[in-house]
């Protein structure tokens, strides 16, 4: 999905948060968005998906503006995978639940009738049994998600994320909390399949796995590249080098 934010001006309980922001991002590009807590990580994420309205500028996504209508909204929500840091998985149904319903929007009458008696409406079993494979979650698809661990919760997160084959992947600190070894495979997870992914991130591992790092700092654009190392990380972070980064 291609994604153009032009000028993007976001003010937020009378303060600013985004300021002058203008990036575009190609189909298929896999970026990462570093900068200090409170920088406007989320919120540039939050613009993206049309969930917060920028004062001034313009955002488009595919060409559509998603503040334009609801319609406009809902049929670009559909192309998008969203996977959180505190995930939002739906307590007290399972994990196949959970991921079947990130498409309920295509859900027919008999479908609905056949996810709440627990069964997997047969147009969508091949690609369960895909995800299911790939995300190694196979184990856990019955259980209740309050009974996982956090990093099979985070699995079962990317696989709804991805079920649908959302065209643009939106991920906001979906690594962090995890161990180094998980949160790279994490990363893989959402990195393979070739949708554009966008991911904030305190964890320049991390980081250095994208071909491209924006950063964000006082609501505005400071680093847009290749991310080479510590050098970088003055520009970014200032005096506060180091206090919030994995080196
Ligand atoms: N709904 C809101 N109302 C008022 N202020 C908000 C709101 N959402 C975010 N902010 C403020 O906007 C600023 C940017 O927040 P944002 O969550 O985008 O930062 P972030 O870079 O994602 O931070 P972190 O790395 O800690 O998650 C912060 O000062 C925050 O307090």
């Amino acid at each position: 999905m291609r994604i153009e934010l032009r000028d993007i001006h976001v003010t937020l309980a009378d303060r600013p948060v985004l300021t002058e922001v203008g990036l575009s991002f190609r189909e298929g590009e896999q970026v990462a968005i570093l900068g200090p807590s409170g920088a406007g990580k989320t919120t540039l994420l939050r613009v993206i998906v049309g969930a917060v309205a920028p004062q001034r500028g313009a955002v488009l996504v595919d060409g559509i503006d998603p503040h334009a209508s609801r319609a406009a909204l809902t049929m670009l929500r559909r192309s998008i995978g969203c996977v959180r840091q505190r995930d939002d998985l739906v307590r007290g149904v399972t994990a196949r639940t959970n991921i079947l319903a990130s498409v309920a929007y295509q859900w027919r009458l008999r479908d609905w009738g056949s996810v709440l008696l627990g069964n997997v409406p047969r147009r969508y079993r091949d690609r369960l049994a895909e995800v299911t494979m790939r995300y190694e979650i196979a184990e856990v698809l019955a259980a209740p998600v309050e009974r996982l661990s956090g990093g099979q919760r985070q699995r079962v997160a990317v696989a709804r994320a991805v079920f649908g084959r959302p065209r643009l992947l939106l991920a906001d600190e979906s690594t962090s909390g995890l161990d180094p070894v998980r949160a790279t495979r994490a990363l893989d997870d959402l990195q393979y399949g070739g949708a554009t992914l966008i991911a904030t991130t305190h964890d320049l591992r991390i980081a250095q796995r994208f071909p491209r790092v924006i950063a964000l700092r006082d609501g505005a654009v400071v680093f847009d590249g290749g991310f080479t190392g510590p050098a970088d990380l003055r520009r970014i972070y200032g005096d506060d080098t180091g206090t919030e980064t994995v080196a």
